[in-house]
């Protein structure tokens, strides 16, 4: 029996709600083997980030070349890479294997207001990943960085996405979970061509976090089954929609979403 492969380039969360954890754990759920290169281990838990301790360039590459050379990546996604010498290994091995299937969530800061992105990483981030991107994932902050301008309607977040998309990502998807003026969550999507809005019913919640992990996760295992994009956005936006609205409820801050709700909603449905 062969499976689709999915690779996560991202640190580890040790409160399992975020980064590397929250990745695995969405591709097993939506069927597809899950694959990892930890960039940095966090000490993390709802309440925050405690510590963060990177790894060497050389560590995450050796492990990219490692699943690359044996088992074989469907697709990939960026989350945490920390640093600007991380990001170059990063793109120089995706560069080097030719993978396509490339969903970049470039985090940087974690809810709590913890750096998990260095400043002097964002361009290296803008010119030598973003190139590389099938999709690109940023929350209204991180497209704000990323544009270069302030965001605060949507008619920004369209000029965003344009300024953005010219960096060479193929599909931008700034997500609205930061934009709390509407009670429906809205997610811009802009091709190169045309501007598409997802839209879900804003859910009141502390438990959000690690949703835009679980969310880039869930659209690259599909990409890995071999969806077409704008399918594999919409499965992610399922996904997350039912992981926040079954929050489980851990820890006494910002909780995790529930990984296991989109399946556990399929199966009720059969
Ligand atoms: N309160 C909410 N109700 C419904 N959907 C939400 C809510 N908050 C976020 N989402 C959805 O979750 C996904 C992630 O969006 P968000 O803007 O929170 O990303 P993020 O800030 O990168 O997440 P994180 O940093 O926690 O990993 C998007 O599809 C967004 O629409
Ligand atoms: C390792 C890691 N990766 C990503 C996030 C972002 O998630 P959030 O913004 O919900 O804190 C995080 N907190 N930790």
């Amino acid at each position: 029996m062969s499976a689709p492969r999915a690779l996560t380039i991202a640190g580890s969360d040790s409160g399992g709600g975020a980064g590397i954890q929250a990745d695995i754990k969405t591709f097993q759920e939506l069927d597809v083997f899950g694959m990892t290169a930890i960039t940095a281990v966090t000490v993390q838990n709802t309440l925050g980030v405690q510590g963060v301790y990177p790894l060497a360039a050389a560590a995450v590459a050796e492990q990219i070349q490692a699943v690359g050379e044996d088992l074989g990546v469907d697709a990939l996604k960026t989350g945490m890479l920390f640093s600007a010498p991380i990001i170059d290994a990063v793109a120089d091995c995706i560069q080097a294997f030719g993978w396509k299937n490339v969903v970049v969530d470039p985090v940087m800061v974690a809810k709590g207001g913890a750096d998990l992105l260095l400043q002097d990483a964002v361009d290296a981030l803008k010119y030598k990943l973003l190139p590389l991107a099938r999709i690109v994932t940023p929350n209204i902050p991180e497209a704000e960085v990323l544009a270069g301008m302030a965001i605060l309607t949507l008619e920004d977040r369209r000029e965003a996405a344009v300024r953005i998309a010219e960096y060479g990502a193929r599909m931008v998807v700034i997500k609205g979970g930061h934009d709390p003026s509407t009670d429906q969550v809205v997610d811009l999507l802009y091709d190169g061509h045309t501007f598409t809005l997802l839209e879900g019913r804003r859910i009141a919640t502390k438990h959000t976090h690690g949703t835009g992990c679980t969310f880039s996760a869930a659209i690259t295992a599909e990409l890995a089954k071999g969806s077409e994009v704008l399918e594999a956005v919409g499965t992610g936006r399922k996904f997350i929609q039912a992981a926040i609205e079954d929050a489980v409820e851990l820890g006494e801050g910002s909780g995790p979403t529930n990984h296991w709700a989109y399946r556990r909603r399929k199966e009720l449905v059969r």
